[in-house]
């Protein structure tokens, strides 16, 4: 799994026990993985479907770093499926898992449409292929 963000746990990022809020870390879950499948997916259009049970394992608290880490499962035909873990950056101990994430990928008419995709691309070799062309 690559883990591609870190974030840094702030007072607002904080529950009433002073631990790192549950909805922060789902939010930070969600924007990491529609990212994750716009550059996957070469679309701007992806939406969040479904994500299967959340494992909080641990908590962090104000001034800890944590980073979040996205594997892909599966290419569909209009969907992304991935797998996610949210650790603690200095101790690697894992705060949350979600086992299934899955994307969808859009057309103007908010209808799924298919990505054509099928295994993970790096962008640097998109753009060194492009450079050949
Ligand atoms: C110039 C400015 C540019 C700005 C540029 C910025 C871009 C920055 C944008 C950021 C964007 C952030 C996005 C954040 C993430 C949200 O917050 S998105 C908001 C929350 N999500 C939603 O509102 C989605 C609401 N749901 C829907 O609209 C419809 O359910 C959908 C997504 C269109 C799907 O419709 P559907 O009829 O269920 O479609 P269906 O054909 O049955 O299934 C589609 C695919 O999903 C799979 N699927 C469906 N249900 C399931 C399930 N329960 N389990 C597993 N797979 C499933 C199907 O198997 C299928 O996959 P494929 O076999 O085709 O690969």
């Amino acid at each position: 799994m690559r883990f591609h963000t870190r974030k840094w746990v702030k007072p607002e990022d904080l529950n009433a026990n002073g631990t790192l809020f549950g909805g922060k870390l789902l939010a930070w879950i969600d924007e990491e993985a529609a990212l994750y499948s716009i550059v996957q997916l070469e679309s701007k259009k992806v939406v969040t479907k479904y994500m299967s049970e959340i494992n909080f394992m641990s908590t962090a608290v104000k001034g800890d770093i944590v980073e979040i880490g996205i594997e892909v499962i599966k290419f569909g035909t209009t969907s992304i499926s991935l797998n996610c873990e949210v650790r603690n950056k200095m101790n690697h101990e894992s705060i949350v898992t979600v086992d299934n994430i899955i994307m969808v990928n859009l057309d103007d008419k908010g209808n799924p449409k298919p990505h054509g995709k099928t295994k993970v691309e790096f962008v640097k070799d998109r753009l060194a292929k492009q450079e050949k062309e």
